[in-house]
């Protein structure tokens, strides 16, 4: 593990605008290893999961014969955001295939798959058994790649505050929606700040920081990758939503290529409703686990307090009795009108609860920043249509290769 892979942040966060032309040629295993083959014949097709997010599409004009020039969507990138924005700390190399940040995609995608493969044997669930699985060694090596990633994030954070002092006082602290806090004063400070800064009260321990850790940086990327990668597939396979985001972003940017501000993703409501409708066919989290902590009646059955049970989220988003015609990707469920009566779990991609996704606002305002800095220099044809899509067992919803066009936008 490279620890000089992160650096800290000297304060200055690009924050959601940040978007910057990577020349992937040598580097992307996107390009190289991509498994085109009848879409290959037209070059101006993307695997939306070999590229991750979003090097500048105000810039980059990809030479469509040529893959290597593609923009690459990198995943890696959505990385970087939230150690940025929740650390504020910065990957020196996340471009790199060798890089630590890659390494740590690797070591967590490894990990998901494997924790499926342990879920579905039955003999794995002991532990006794288990640890002589040779899964359970690669768990033990992925886990260790996950934790030293993470650990080095605040070793650097810890090291800069030494050096510099904390943006951390009292007076940051709080909701504060003013584009000009966000984006000038760069005195917000990093989550991982104020956890350091509870750990100096006593608050919390080095274990209890890491585990935060660990749980921003695992939910706060592959999650939202997940929602984009699908979201290129829906607005792709429906020409007639696209232009109505189309319209939407043209009324607030007009022909300026400025990045947004928290005031212009306010204003994106439809964007917001096609987000929230691909998370409704595609959740990212597709199942979430509790154990009862009292017994409970669900339909005809009794389920006794301490039992586990999961909750197949993407099963109860397609439900016909929930949502009419389910199958379709309609936005319009989202309009406000279309929403009043709806059962208050019935949708529920960021979880319900006292545990729910805690970085909800963020994954959104995220999202609109990448879908809308991508509409608004490109239109999408589909390639993969949603009844091609095959999903792969993961903790995380993936699935085989999705295709999708790019074409520069004519205004
Ligand atoms: C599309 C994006 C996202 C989706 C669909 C999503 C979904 C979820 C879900 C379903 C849970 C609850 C898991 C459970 O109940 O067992 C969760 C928890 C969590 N999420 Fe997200 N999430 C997203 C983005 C993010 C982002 C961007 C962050 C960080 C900034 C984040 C941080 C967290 C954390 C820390 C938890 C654990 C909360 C707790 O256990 O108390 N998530 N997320």
């Amino acid at each position: 593990m490279n620890a000089s892979a992160v650096e800290p942040l000297s304060g200055k966060s690009d924050g959601i605008a940040t978007q910057e032309i990577v020349d992937e040629k040598s580097r992307s295993e996107g390009a190289s290893s991509a498994t085109i083959t009848d879409a290959d014949q037209d070059k101006s097709v993307i695997d939306v999961q070999q590229i991750h997010v979003l090097d500048d599409v105000d810039t980059v004009v990809p030479n469509i014969a040529d893959p290597a020039t593609w923009p690459l969507i990198r995943n890696s990138k959505i990385i970087d955001h939230i150690i940025k924005t929740a650390m504020g700390t910065k990957l020196s190399d996340e471009t790199s295939t060798s890089s630590a940040a890659f390494a740590y995609k690797k070591a967590l995608h490894d990990l998901g798959i494997r924790f499926t493969e342990r879920l579905s044997n039955v003999y794995y669930h002991f532990n006794f058994i288990f640890s002589f699985s040779k899964i359970a060694k690669e768990q033990k090596k992925n886990l260790d790649i996950v934790h030293s990633f993470t650990k080095s994030i605040i070793s650097k954070r810890k090291q800069y505050i030494e050096k510099y002092g904390s943006n951390f006082n009292e007076d940051n602290v709080g909701d504060n929606d003013d584009d000009d806090v966000y984006f000038k004063s760069k005195k917000k400070p990093a989550m991982l700040d104020l956890l350091l800064s509870a750990q100096n009260k006593g608050l919390i321990d080095n274990d209890g920081i890491q585990e935060e850790v660990d749980t921003f940086v695992f939910e706060g990327h592959d999650t939202t990758a997940a929602a984009l990668l699908f979201s290129l597939l829906c607005l792709a396979n429906d020409k007639e939503i696209q232009t109505r985001i189309f319209t939407e972003l043209d009324e607030i940017f007009g022909d300026s290529t400025r990045p947004p501000t928290m005031n212009d993703l306010s204003k994106m409501h439809y964007l917001d409703c096609c987000i929230l409708e691909t998370l409704r066919l595609y959740p990212p989290v597709h199942f979430i686990g509790r154990k009862l902590g009292e017994s409970v009646t669900l339909s005809n059955y009794y389920v006794e307090k301490g039992t586990n049970v999961l909750i197949f989220i993407i099963d109860m988003h397609r439900r016909e009795d929930l949502f009419k015609d389910a199958l379709k990707y309609n936005p319009d469920r989202f309009l406000p009108e279309n929403s009043a009566g709806r059962h208050p779990f019935a949708f529920i991609p960021f979880s319900a609860g006292l545990r729910n996704c805690i970085g909800q606002k963020f994954g959104m305002m995220e999202m609109k920043t990448c879908l809308s800095a991508i509409l608004r220099r490109y239109r999408l044809e589909p390639v993969t249509r949603h009844e091609d899509v095959k999903f792969i067992p993961d903790l995380v919803l993936r699935a085989k290769p999705i295709y999708v066009k790019f074409f520069k936008r004519d205004k």
